[in-house]
């Protein structure tokens, strides 16, 4: 798979006691969807920052699309869209005025451009109405339709759904997933809160303290996090022939005792009843795994002990 950007080892000091960014790695692929989570002041803005050039690390190497980036190499940000921060839209002018705008600024003369970038937003039918008198979520889709006026291959967004309702953070997940579909968009999004990028994403990475804590597929997120029912026996050869009558086939024997059963269809209290029918001496069954905020604290804790042994 084709790399789109990468950094390595970048650091990012603004004073002796500031480290925002140290020693961090991220590698983009093409097509990826990628999740940036991290806390509040993980360091997710800086790096955006350093991506666009907007500020320089103290060290370490970024490259994107295969060029260095760097004041001698500022052709390849031409093929980058971002929101970094607030969207940029002037508030007293009309979404087509914006557009309108910022296409002569780019020197965009396609035909029809402006109102087709509203169109994919939902934005055309905003009429007279200035940009400052837009609801939040207008005005992120507004950003967005500035964003990719010139068809970027790769997007950078700073918590674009940072404050808006379920409603509007579902609209705009569509609009990326359809950016990332139809046009082959590559997309980086930051987020502290990591259920609203699970559905969107296709690959994570989690950063704390301005470190790559890890980076994973949606894959193995999923596995990582799975549901399933945690069985206990006293009879481990009864329990797996139920579990294959049952046609309960994908699990795992943890122990002489212990099974986990993953992707059952029927409800916990009917396993059971099905189990004990069969004869089976259950002595206990639960449904475990874990939610996606308690993933990242465990992540999170892990790092410590690690950064602790290390020290
Ligand atoms: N210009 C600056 N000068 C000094 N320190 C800064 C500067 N910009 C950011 N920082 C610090 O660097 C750290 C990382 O900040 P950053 O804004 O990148 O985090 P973030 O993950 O984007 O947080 P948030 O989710 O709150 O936006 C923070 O401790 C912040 O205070």
């Amino acid at each position: 798979m084709d790399v789109v950007l990468q950094a390595q080892n970048v650091t990012k000091q603004f004073s002796q006691h500031q480290t925002a960014l140290d020693d961090l790695n991220l590698t983009l692929h093409q097509g990826d969807i990628y999740g940036l989570v991290g806390r509040n002041g993980a360091g997710k803005t800086t790096l955006l920052k350093t991506f666009l050039q907007l500020i320089a690390p103290t060290s370490g190497t970024i490259t994107l699309f295969g060029q260095p980036v760097d004041q001698a190499h500022v052709a390849s940000l031409q093929r980058v869209g971002s929101i970094i921060e607030t969207p940029s839209a002037f508030g007293e002018l009309t979404a087509l005025q914006n557009v309108r705008y910022f296409c002569l600024a780019q020197g965009i003369v396609t035909p029809h451009a402006a109102e087709d970038s509203l169109q994919f937003v939902g934005l055309a039918d905003t009429g007279k109405k200035k940009v400052k008198h837009f609801s939040l979520g207008m005005k992120q889709k507004m950003g967005l339709a500035l964003a990719t006026l010139k068809k970027p291959d790769l997007l950078l967004l700073d918590e674009p759904i940072n404050g808006l309702d379920p409603i509007a953070i579902a609209e705009f997940r569509q609009l990326l997933l359809k950016l990332n579909r139809e046009q082959n968009t590559t997309i980086l999004i930051s987020s502290h809160i990591l259920d609203e990028l699970f559905h969107l994403a296709t690959r994570f990475g989690f950063i704390d303290h301005g470190h790559m804590v890890r980076e994973v597929t949606k894959r193995e997120f999923t596995a990582e996090t799975a549901q399933y029912i945690r069985i206990t026996t006293e009879d481990m050869p009864a329990l797996t022939r139920a579990l294959a009558d049952l046609h309960l086939n994908s699990f795992k024997v943890i122990s002489a005792n212990e099974v986990h059963v993953f992707n059952a269809q029927q409800p916990i209290s009917v396993i059971n009843h099905a189990l004990v029918s069969a004869d089976v001496p259950v002595t206990g069954i639960s449904q475990a795994g874990q939610n996606l905020e308690n993933y990242f604290k465990t992540l999170l804790r892990e790092e410590k002990k690690e950064v602790r042994q290390d020290a």
